[in-house]
């Protein structure tokens, strides 16, 4: 019992490591965005890109259960993105 938390606990480990790395990635793909959006006077939400990045996002999910706490993670992390390019225009 032991062995498979800690054997599960590690595999969290891993996938929160890439996770992280992939976050970082994206957050950067972010900024470059929000570097066309300036120079263009684009505003920072685009509602009609971020439906198209739920759909495809969710139809990547094998597993019709975890559908909706994907969608959530999705919304959650669009909306990370858009506080920070906000800070990003008032700072930078
Ligand atoms: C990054 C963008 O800005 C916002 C954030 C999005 C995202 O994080 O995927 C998508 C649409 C926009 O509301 C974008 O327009 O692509």
């Amino acid at each position: 019992m032991q062995d498979s938390l800690q054997q599960a606990r590690e595999m969290i480990n891993e996938i929160d490591a890439q996770m992280a790395e992939l976050f970082e990635k994206r957050m950067s793909a972010v900024r470059q965005v929000l570097a066309y959006k300036r120079k263009h006077q684009l505003p920072i939400l685009d509602a009609s890109r971020e439906q198209i990045v739920i759909e495809k996002g969710c139809a990547l999910i094998q597993d019709p259960e975890l559908k909706p706490y994907y969608e959530e993670l999705l919304i959650k992390q669009m909306e990370l993105s858009r506080r920070y390019q906000q800070v990003l225009l008032e700072t930078k």
